[in-house]
């Protein structure tokens, strides 16, 4: 098969183990960087023109769409659709994972148990705001954020306020969200391909930090799930239409939570932690589905 990986560098390790997996499996690999390629629109032949020259087919593409990125990154992963290559994750579907509060709503029509949260543009009463998520501490989220960056834990009601009214100042995106406590500064990450989490780590945010990124400091283990979290996983993952992602879930008393759902996962941190081959197992997901123009939305959403 021939597999591309649209990634902006080469050397970063998720891209070197899929590389490094898909020619294990006898697979050709080549890296592209959504950045370089032209979107070529005609109706009749949609095309790529990749550092000038014409770009080959590709039977499946892994997108690895950084979050500074995802406007441009996800229209190369529409076009690559609408040429009938096999996204492992389809345009849309990374769109929707980008925006926090879209995400949320999704997985709340279906169930999927969620922190309560509240989200506002210019609320009248912030107060009441704070209120409804069970009152201080609560969460305050920029909706893109990422790594653990514009994630802030108002800790009286005073402090909430102040922090909500200075993004409000900056006319950003906020959520205001019910601080699980219980989950002792940690949070699970579950690796999911297809309908399976075929890694999990649990991830422990350093002393005197409410948040577990890694990036943030936090540290990671092997953790053992239960059925019910890996089955809210899974379900998370399907709403969401993603084939690879990272669930993430906070344990709180009242069973998981889900806390948001990563379209472009690492794998260096879970692979470290688990010692599993996930990139292998994403290049075996590949093999079992990637055929022409099987993507479910094939660029129309
Ligand atoms: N409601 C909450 N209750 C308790 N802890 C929370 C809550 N929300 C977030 N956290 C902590 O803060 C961390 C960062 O939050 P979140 O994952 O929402 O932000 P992010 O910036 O999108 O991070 P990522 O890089 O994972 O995309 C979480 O991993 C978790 O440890
Ligand atoms: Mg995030
Ligand atoms: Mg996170």
């Amino acid at each position: 098969m021939k597999i591309g990986i649209i990634s902006r560098n080469k050397k970063l390790y998720s891209t070197r183990r899929l590389i490094e997996a898909a020619e294990k499996s006898g697979h050709e690999v080549r890296v592209i960087d959504a950045l370089h390629c032209d979107i070529d629109i005609a109706s009749s032949a949609p095309a790529i023109r990749y550092k000038g020259d014409t770009l080959e087919y590709f039977d499946a593409i892994i997108p690895r769409i950084g979050a500074s990125i995802s406007f441009y990154g996800t229209s190369v992963v529409r076009q690559f659709e609408m040429m009938g290559t096999y996204s492992i994750n389809e345009s849309v579907a990374i769109s929707r994972s980008r925006d926090k509060l879209r995400s949320l709503q999704l997985l709340s029509r279906k169930g999927i148990g969620l922190p309560r949260t509240q989200f506002a543009h210019s609320s009248d009463n912030i107060k009441k705001l704070i209120e409804t998520v069970g009152g201080a501490p609560v969460v305050i989220k920029l909706l893109e954020g990422t790594q653990g960056i514009g994630v802030v834990l108002g800790e009286t009601a005073k402090a909430a306020e102040s922090i909500i009214e200075a993004f409000r100042g900056l006319n950003a995106n906020i959520l205001v969200q019910q601080y699980v406590k219980e989950a002792g500064g940690a949070d699970i990450r579950c690796l999911v391909v297809g309908d399976k989490v075929v890694a999990a780590m649990k991830r422990q945010a350093q002393e005197g930090e409410f948040r577990s990124n890694l990036h943030r400091g936090g540290s990671a283990q092997i953790v053992k799930l239960t059925k019910q979290e890996r089955e809210t996983a899974v379900k998370a993952a399907n709403i969401m239409g993603l084939n690879l992602c990272g669930v993430d879930l906070l344990r709180s008393s009242n069973g998981p939570v889900v806390m948001e759902v990563n379209s472009s996962p690492g794998l260096e941190g879970i692979e470290t932690a688990t010692d599993k081959d996930v990139a292998g197992m994403v290049i075996d997901f590949i093999e079992k589905n990637a055929k022409p123009h099987k993507n479910r939305t094939q660029g129309k959403g």
